[in-house]
């Protein structure tokens, strides 16, 4: 249950609000992310991070070019972003189980995922009284309460303080070794992306391109203390600069 999303020379331009000028931001941009494969991109900003990932979600259109998604058809998709976005309204359980609903997907996945977040004993709360790293885990359970095929991950923990996001991606790097997912991870964060994925992409300039690669093939689970990673992280910080 994966997917592969193949960028195939794509263009895409936009026209800045304020000054009417059109930006280029891709142009004949070509990337595939793999079935399985997590990869993260990093790059200064506006430079269309989020733009390759609102392409590959289809909720911005090429162009030119093609966005393909093997099997042709729109994978299921689960988002997490910088915030987390919850029904305030409504309990953790309820904000799990109403995107498992709209997914289809059957409600009795709702309370193996909120165990699989450490979130049991806080089913029946509401948001209001969660932590901030609590409330992203309810956001990471609704990520994946629906099976995702394709994880669109938008600086998830950028907003969280140092320890609680560290425990965050242990949490995510579980998740994944229980059920390896194609994945897009956008981060500000260098050493995060050497931590989590599978391949880091360095995008610079405008339009924008590959500037650096790095594939990471250290063994998981990974410990952000390993000192290979922290090199790869302090390779990436250097082409970032
Ligand atoms: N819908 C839009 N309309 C007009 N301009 C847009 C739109 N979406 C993005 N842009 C512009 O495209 C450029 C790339 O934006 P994008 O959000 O993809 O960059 P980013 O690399 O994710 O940046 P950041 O790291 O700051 O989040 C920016 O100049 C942005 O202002």
């Amino acid at each position: 249950m994966s997917v592969q999303v193949t960028l195939d020379r794509v263009d895409k331009a936009f026209t800045n609000r304020r000054t009417g000028e059109r930006q280029q931001i891709f142009r004949d941009f070509s990337f595939t992310l793999a079935p399985h494969e997590l990869v993260a991109v990093v790059g200064s900003s506006g430079t269309g991070k989020t733009t390759l990932m609102h392409l590959m979600a289809g909720l911005e259109r090429p162009d030119a070019g093609r966005v393909a998604t093997g099997g042709g058809v729109q994978p299921r998709l689960g988002m997490v972003f910088q915030q987390p976005r919850l029904l305030d309204w409504t309990s953790v359980d309820t904000n799990v189980r109403l995107a498992a609903r709209a997914a289809g997907v059957d409600p009795a996945e709702v309370p193996r995922i909120l165990a699989a977040v450490g979130l049991t004993e806080y089913a029946q709360a509401y948001p209001s009284v969660l932590s901030g790293g609590q409330r992203q885990r309810v956001a990471v359970a609704r990520a994946f309460v629906v099976q995702p095929e394709l994880v669109l991950l938008d600086e998830p923990f950028s907003a969280l303080d140092e320890l609680t996001a560290r425990r965050l991606r242990l949490l995510l790097q579980e998740l994944w070794l229980r059920e390896p997912r194609t994945g897009l991870l956008v981060t500000h964060n260098a050493l995060e992306a050497a931590f989590l994925a599978d391949r880091v992409l360095v995008l610079g300039g405008r339009p924008a391109e590959v500037v650096r690669e790095y594939r990471i093939d250290r063994p998981r689970p990974r410990t952000p203390e390993d000192p290979e990673l922290f090199d790869i992280h302090r390779q990436i910080v250097a082409a970032l600069a």
